[in-house]
This record gives C-alpha cells, sequence and structure tokens, in this order.
C-alpha cells in the first residue's frame, strides 16, 4: 500500500477513499481524470500481504474497490473493509469477487459490460485461424527454415476452416459475436449455454459431451464458477476427437489443464487456442514445444480503443455511484 501516507494529507480529506488493487496500466490513466474526485490508495501487493496489510492498518473509511482481474476479493478481503459500498472490476468476467458476500453485505459491483465483447471475439476467431491454418507455426517455420532454403511444400497443411462444426460454450455476447463471425465464415454453429435461448436457432445441447461429439471445434466464451470449472475435462476432449481444436478466451479454469495437455502430448486432441490459463501468469511449459498450439497472454479484451473505453467506464461508475445514480455497468449478483 504505497500511497496511504502520501495522500492522508489535508487537500484528500472529504474525497470518496478507493482502494486501487491493480492493474497498473489501468490506474495510471485513470489517476489523472479522476484524483480530484477520489483519494486512491494503490496496493502492490500480493493477494496474501494485501489481507495481512488490511488486517493491520483496518481502513474503516475505504468506501470503494477499483479491480483488475489479478486480485482475488474474498469474503476475508470484503470483511477487512467494513465501510465498503461500491466494488469497480474493469473486467466482463467476475470470477475473482466473492459476488455472494457482496450482495450479503449490499455492496454494489460494475464490471465492463458488454464493452469487450467485439474484441473477444475476434481474438477467439484469431486464434481460430492461427490455429488452424497454422499462420503462427508458419511464420516460426519460415524465419528458421528459409535461411537454410527448405522447400516450401515441406510446411505441413493446415485445415479448411469453412464447414466445420463449431459448438460455443456460454451464449453470452462475446458468445454470439464468435457466431456471427464464424457463421460469415462458414461454419455450422451450435451451443451449449446455462438455458436454452429462445432468441436463437442453432442447436443447443445441455451436455458439453454430446456437443463435442457432433463438432470439429469447441469455443469457451462462459463465465468460470463452480457449475463451469473443469467443464472442458479429459471426456469432453476425447469426444471431440483427434482433430478436434479448443479455443478458450474464457478463463484458464474452464479447462482441465493438465488434461489438456496430456491430450494434445498424446495425439488425442488436433490443437488448441489459449488465451487464459489456470494458473495465470503460468503456462504450462510443455505446451511453448507444441506447434498446434497458438499462446496468447490474457489479451483478448484489451486493444488500444477498448482500453480508453474501459477507464470512461470504470471512472463513470464511480462517479456515478457517488452522485448516488445507478451504476452504468452493474453486475447482477447471484441470489
Ligand atoms: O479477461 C478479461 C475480462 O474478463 O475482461
Amino acid at each position: 500500500m504505497t500511497e496511504e501516507a502520501n495522500h492522508s494529507s489535508s487537500d484528500m480529506k472529504g474525497l470518496p477513499k478507493v482502494l486501487v488493487l491493480g492493474p497498473p496500466f489501468i490506474f495510471s490513466s485513470l489517476e489523472p481524470l479522476y484524483s480530484h474526485k477520489f483519494h486512491f490508495l494503490k496496493s502492490h501487493l500480493s493477494d496474501l500481504s494485501l489481507q495481512h496489510y488490511l488486517q493491520l492498518h483496518h481502513p474503516p473509511s475505504i468506501t470503494a474497490i477499483l479491480c483488475g482481474t489479478g486480485y482475488s476479493v474474498t469474503a476475508e478481503v470484503l470483511r477487512l473493509l467494513p465501510s465498503l459500498r461500491v466494488l469497480v472490476t474493469t473486467s466482463a468476467g467476475t470470477n475473482h469477487i466473492d459476488l455472494r458476500e457482496c450482495r450479503r453485505r449490499g455492496i454494489q459491483v460494475a464490471g465492463a459490460g458488454g464493452m469487450f465483447s467485439d474484441d473477444v471475439a475476434d481474438m477467439a476467431v484469431a486464434l481460430l485461424i492461427d490455429g488452424m491454418r497454422k499462420i503462427s507455426a508458419a511464420d516460426r517455420w519460415l524465419r528458421t527454415q528459409n535461411r537454410h532454403n527448405a522447400p516450401w511444400h515441406l510446411f505441413p497443411l493446415g485445415s479448411k476452416l469453412s464447414g466445420k462444426q463449431v459448438g460455443i460454450i456460454g451464449l453470452g455476447s462475446i458468445g454470439m459475436e464468435v457466431a456471427k463471425r464464424l457463421e460469415s465464415f462458414g461454419c455450422i454453429i451450435s451451443y451449449n449455454s446455462k438455458h436454452k435461448k429462445t432468441a436463437v436457432s442453432y442447436p443447443f445441447y445441455s451436455s458439453v459431451v454430446e456437443l463435442a461429439t457432433t463438432c470439429d471445434v469447441l469455443v469457451l466464451c462462459c463465465e468460470l464458477n463452480e457449475q463451469t470449472k473443469h467443464i472442458i475435462n479429459r471426456e469432453v476432449i476425447l469426444a471431440l476427437g483427434k482433430g478436434g481444436f479448443i479455443v478458450n478466451i474464457g478463463r484458464g479454469g474452464l479447462i482441465d489443464e493438465k488434461e489438456l495437455v496430456k491430450c494434445l502430448m498424446e495425439g488425442e486432441i488436433g490443437g488448441a487456442g489459449l488465451d487464459v490459463f489456470e494458473n495465470e501468469p503460468r503456462v504450462p511449459r510443455e505446451l511453448f514445444e507444441m506447434n498446434n498450439v497458438v499462446l496468447s497472454p490474457h489479451a483478448a479484451a484489451i486493444t488500444a480503443e477498448s482500453f480508453m473505453n474501459m477507464c470512461e467506464i470504470a471512472g463513470g461508475n464511480l462517479e456515478a455511484f457517488f452522485s448516488n445514480k445507478p451504476l452504468i455497468t452493474p453486475v447482477m449478483l447471484p441470489e
């Protein structure tokens, strides 16, 4: 908690205290715009030392949290913030927040809403095309092999995207954007979701194994929660089959990562495009050696444009809350 001492000067008195739990790159854009309205307390602590700090200092006057996905806002953390009334996360996903506890405490929560859906859907399609047409692999191959005059026909063939059966898991705003894009590439869409959607005609599968059996590709677009943890397990991977491809732009915990790595090594699945990992920032080393896997550092949501948008929305949510207005992008809290 580096700024506590500096910010306790009298000119800060009276401003709502906002505890900032990363991400630093967003905060550095937000701070100049909003520091006259909010008293920001920055934290560069790990989850554990944050709890320790809060236990020691018991900051009773913190009324807001601004956070990204890097910190877990658990019931224990919330308990240490007795005056907390609003929590703004800069992410679309909310699996890092104990939403039940927020509801119980009457803490309002705002997220990124659908702001990232286009960018994340673009990335899902990009990972899929890259993996199936071997674009990154071709790039690596050409940079190394061309120096040795390797004949180009030695580069292995990719797979056709058009005509593929694509199963989307989670047909929310990101899933719908992925479906729209892949339909225009000539793919045939079906889906699994918490509930069947009356507004779409894509075939619905309540069983992920059945969906996988009928598909060539699975794209994970759902949120991570108790029901969806390891929704992709060995059984699903085997059902998808040796030519199958998995794209994950949701959360790492949706896939049993150990099993995925094992199945990739055993050739039980064709390939994967992964933007997220189970224990970020740790990426299983085995994946680095695989040419049928495309990797990205949890970067699907962030473009230069969405970044600016996110700063505006996060600041706008804090402003709205402290002016007694409804949050711009509220998160629905579970019953
Ligand atoms: O992963 C990014 C997000 O949830 O916004």
